[in-house]
Parts: structure tokens; sequence; C-alpha cells
């Protein structure tokens, strides 16, 4: 990334420079004598411009010609008389104070060039170190580009509320927002006061910023958007200016709205640690509530921030007058997803046998964003496949693909396959057995990405809280595979290494986050952000509770494994032979009917 941004700047200084002749003072006052310049661009006391006819180029002896020509002014030359020359010549005159951009720009730009390479190769590592440490990943964001925002033209947003699906509650409370930025007058006169921010929470992928366009495209008013981790990540020291730019450019063109999106990149709570600049973030949070407490509120700026971690956002940017109104975007329910479908098939060619609720029913905890990346998977699939509008098969292996990830073409040594096969048939079976447990979909022994092979689970439809029960289940369910390879083999391998991250997390969570241990009790010991809160002796009693579920749970999952061995052969034997069981072919082969 950071050298295609380097061979970017140079290429661009190389060809600014292009064919541009350098010719001397007393040339130049020459050619203004004779008439002969069409327009200058002066920076400071260096001049570029084009002559109306072309001149041969001095002391060339192929007698080439030069229109595009560069000059210095000495400092000691009558500037007044030259201008008054050109002025009566009505030759276009522009300026620039000397530390200005355009041709000094450049030299800046190449003599910087070092600089910016290892501040960009820092700022990569860093955002590197930081995706490892479980934060966004992203690359090298904002270097290169100069502004911290640029407008979207009023008329240009095309988005409206039509492209958001499956949300009507919240489209719902923000049509008074487009009501006020339509006519802001009629509000003003009755003094009513309208929220400056509004701040919408919700996971990835479920259409913040799209609603935020959306928003701007049916007030027809223009749309300001940056990325709150952008204006860090930038060369330190011009957070703030920039914030500061971006609300004069939208207070310019008001009423309009500032989208500023993963807000929580600066408005952590003040003292929770990060990597980095922490004066940075914190000047630029201050210099977001400066700008927000400078609107008296009829100037009709709107801004609207949104974040995926509400919980770590500082007290202060939720008071009164800054983001007061906090808007919850939930990924869609099943009636959401025919909805979001909807928009996104369009414009795609579906055969008639495609049920769109077919599909949305398959995809229980899907985002907006999924479910417009299925539709472009499968259209991609039907096209690879030469078929002339999309067909249910496309959308069921799009769908395939995306829960389970690319198969990859490697030949697994026999023992390893038939491993594998037991340690997924033992989640499958698990799955199956526990009651409350989410439904198998999938069981496959083609190796994707790092896995060897994949059980999918999914709801049968959305879930909103959980209960201790299917939590056990859940830990339970994900033992499943090695209690599977502990039964049968007598030993276990590496390949329950994310198995055993996903029960240590759930076990933790049910212990020191939601209350389900007795000798705990109800305290939050482990915050979802920030250091334990607890006493050493609390914390150690945390893990050996934490223990304690997992100990059991493991228990009950070799015990179901040998109790049902029978069942557990029966998938491993369809497995072994057609690699991929779905969820009829699975159930079947365990001898199980799902109710
Ligand atoms: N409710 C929805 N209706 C239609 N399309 C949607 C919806 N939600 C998401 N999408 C699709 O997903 C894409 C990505 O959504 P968007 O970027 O707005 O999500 P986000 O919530 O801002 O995510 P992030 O938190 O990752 O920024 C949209 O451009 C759109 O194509
Ligand atoms: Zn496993």
């Amino acid at each position: 990334m950071a050298l295609t941004y380097a061979a970017f700047f140079i290429i661009s200084s190389f060809f600014d420079g292009e064919a541009r002749q350098t010719i001397s003072y007393t040339e130049f006052a020459r050619q203004v004598n004779g008439g002969n310049v069409k327009d200058i661009y002066a920076t400071g006391l260096s001049i570029q411009g084009d002559l109306k006819k072309a001149q041969p180029i001095p002391g060339d002896k192929q007698r080439d010609t030069f229109t595009k020509f560069s000059t210095v002014v000495p400092v000691f030359a009558n500037q007044e008389q030259i201008f008054q020359q050109l002025s009566q010549q009505n030759v276009t005159i522009q300026a620039e104070p000397a530390d200005g951009q355009r041709g000094t720009f450049w030299n800046l730009v190449l003599s910087l060039l070092p600089i910016l390479l290892l501040a960009g190769v820092w700022i990569w590592l860093m955002r590197r170190a930081g995706s490892m440490m479980g934060g966004g990943g992203g690359g090298l964001g904002g270097i290169g580009r100069n502004r911290a925002a640029k407008p979207v033209e009023s008329g240009k947003v095309r988005v409206n509320f039509s492209d958001v699906a499956g949300i009507d509650e919240v489209e719902n409370e923000l049509i008074e927002i487009v009501d006020y930025l339509k006519e802001p007058g009629k509000y003003r006169r009755l003094g009513a006061k309208l929220p400056k921010g509004v701040l919408l929470t919700g996971p990835p992928g479920t259409g913040k910023t799209l609603l935020a366009r959306a928003v701007a495209g049916e007030a027809s008013v223009p749309f300001f958007s940056a990325s709150a981790s952008e204006f860090i990540e930038m060369i330190v020291g011009v957070g703030a200016s920039r914030v500061r730019e971006l609300f004069d450019e939208a207070r310019k063109v008001a009423p309009s709205i500032v989208f500023i999106d993963e807000i929580d990149a600066i408005g952590r709570t003040r003292g929770a640690s990060t990597i980095g600049g922490h004066d940075e973030r914190e000047q630029t949070l201050n210099q977001v509530l400066t700008e927000m407490d400078g609107f008296t509120g009829n100037e009709g700026v709107i801004v609207i921030a949104a974040t995926n971690r509400p919980e770590v956002l500082d007290a202060a940017l939720l008071r009164p007058g800054r983001f007061d109104r906090n808007i919850v975007v939930a990924p869609p329910d099943q009636q959401g997803r025919v909805a979001i479908l909807r928009v996104h098939t369009r414009g795609v060619p579906l055969s008639p046998a495609v049920q769109i609720p077919v599909i949305a029913k398959s995809t229980p905890g899907m985002t907006g964003a999924d479910l417009a990346n299925l539709v472009n998977e499968a259209a991609l699939l039907a096209a690879r496949r030469g078929h002339n509008a999309v067909s249910p098969a496309d959308f069921a292996d799009a769908l395939e693909k995306l829960q389970l990830g690319t198969a990859r073409a490697i030949v697994m040594p026999e023992e390893e396959r038939t491993r594998t096969a037991y340690h997924e048939a033992g989640h499958a079976l698990l799955g199956m057995l526990l009651p409350g447990a989410d439904p198998v979909r999938k069981i496959s022994i083609i190796p994707r990405g790092r896995a060897l092979g994949v059980t999918l689970s999914t709801p049968e439809d959305d879930r909103y809280a959980y209960d201790e029960r299917y939590l056990r289940g859940r830990i339970t369910g994900a033992l499943g595979g090695m209690a599977a390879e502990q039964v049968v083999f007598g030993i276990v391998t590496t390949g329950a290494e994310n198995d055993l991250e996903q029960v240590t997390s759930i076990a933790r969570g049910m212990v020191g986050r939601w209350g389900m241990s007795p000798l705990i009790g109800p305290l939050t010991i482990l915050p979802t952000e920030g250091p334990p809160q607890a006493a050493s002796a609390t914390l150690a009693s945390v893990d050996d509770e934490a223990r304690r579920i997992v100990d059991e749970c493991y228990a009950d999952a070799q015990r179901l494994i040998s109790d049902n061995r029978h069942r557990l052969e029966g998938i491993v034997a369809a497995l072994l032979d057609q690699e991929t069981l779905d969820e009829a072919d699975a159930y079947a082969a365990a001898g199980l009917t799902r109710d």
C-alpha cells in the first residue's frame, strides 16, 4: 500500500513538470513586451505560464519550440511594471503565496517522501498490531488524502429510504430529521429544538452508513462523511484541525449532514487504553464536542455518528445537546431479510423458481451487508455457469461458500480425513441431541480456510437473549469434536484450538458477566471493555467456576457420544462418503428426526 502511494506521488510530480521550458527573466520580460504571454500562475517568486505563440527553445539544435514556460522573478525586479503590462494585455494572472501548494507543493512532497514512507509503514504496522489484537483491519486508510471530507453534493446522494429495507422503525425515527432538513424555517418559527446529533448503533453491516446517506438523499442536502479512525491515523496533530475544516465546510452549505463513522475511535471513555497517541484522540474528540456545542441548533447541520461499540463511548458524547438521540440498528428479522433481499435483487434476473422468503428463512443472523454480498455471489456464480438467470442452486452454493468459506484443493491423508470426520460428527451429533441447541444445517470435511472441517448450526430464527441451558449446550457442542476424538481414539489433537477458545469465552462470560454462577453471584467481574473488576481472590474463583462449568460440559459431551456411538458412526460413514451433508442428510445419517 505504502508503495502504491509513493508511486502515485512520483508519477504525478513528473507529469506536472513535463515539457515546461525554464527561461530567463529577461526572456520572460521580452515575451511580455511582445504581448505573447497568454496566462501566468505565480507561486511566490516563481512563475509558470503559457505563451500564445510557440517560441524556439534557446540553443536547441532540432529547433523545437515551447509554449509552457517557467521562470523566477529576481527579488529586486520591478514587478509593478510587469504587472501593469500584463493587465493591459488581459492576461489571466493567478497567484499564491510562496508556501502555497502547486509546484512547490510537489517539491515539498518529494522532499518529504522518505518521511511519508516511514510514517506510512509505521501506521501500517500499528494498524496490523491493532487488528491482531482484535481491532478492525483496513490498511492505510487516510494517508494520501489531504482533506477530511469531500462533500457529496446534494443532488449526488442518490440513496434514499427506498434503498434501505427491513428497518422501518429506524426510518420512522429519522423522518423527523429529514423533514427538518427540508424545511428548517417551519421548525425555527415554532422555536422547536431538534437534535444536533444522532447516534446510530448496531453491528457492522446493518446499514448505518446507508441510513445516514439516505437521510441526506431524502432531504436533498449535502452529505459530508468521515471516518473517525482516519482523523487519528493521519500524521499526529491534524485530527482536530480536520474536524474543524469538516464542520466549517458543512456550515457553509447548511442545511447539511456530517456523518462520522466509527465514532468510538475518538469517542472512547477518556483514560481507557489504546495503542498510539491519547492526546491526539482527546483533542480530536474535544474538537467534535466544541463544534457541536457551537451550534445554536438553528444552523441546520445535523451530525450523524455511527458505532458498533456504544458501550465504550465517553459519557460526554451522549449528553443533551450532543448525541442525545440514540437509534439502535439491529440485524434484520426474517421479514426484514425478505425486504432487503428484494431491494438487492431489483436489478438481478431471477429464475422463477427462486423464492425470496425461503432464502430469508435460511439466513438468520445475516445483516444487510451479508445479504447484499450473498446476492452478488449468487449472480457471479450464475454468470460463471452460463445461466441467464440466477437459480435456487446458485443461491444455495453462494450461501454455502459465504457460511463455510471457500473450499481448498488439498488432498488430506486418509487418517486425517477420518479423524476430521469423527471430530465434525461429534459437534453435529451433540447439536442434534442437546435440547434447545441450534439445528445443524451443514457438516463438511472439505478443508476451507484454516479449518479441516466445518459444522454449521444456525438458530431457527433470530435470538436476542441466551439462557443458561442454551449456553451450556453451546459449550457442550463446541467440545463435541474433542470428545469424539477422545472417545474413539483415546487422544485429542490440535484441531480443537478454535473450539476451546469459544468454550473459554462463553464459560467466562457466564461466570463473570452474566451472573450465572451461584458462587460469584450477579456481579460484573469481567466487563466487555477494560480490566477485570475484582480482587485477585475473586478472579481466581471466577476461573475455578468457569473450569467447573467446562468440566461438567465435557463430561456430558463424552457421555452423550459414548451412549450414541452408533449415531456417531452413521454420520461419519456418510461424511466419508459424501464429504458434505446438508440438514436432512445429516439427521438421516444419525437416525434422528428434527422436531
Ligand atoms: N437495511 C438494509 N437495506 C438494504 N441494504 C442494506 C441494509 N443494510 C445493509 N445493506 C447493504 O450493506 C451495505 C453495507 O452497509 P453499511 O456500510 O451501511 O453498514 P454499516 O452498518 O455502516 O457497517 P459498518 O459498521 O461496517 O460501517 C450497504 O451498502 C447495503 O448494500
Ligand atoms: Zn471443532
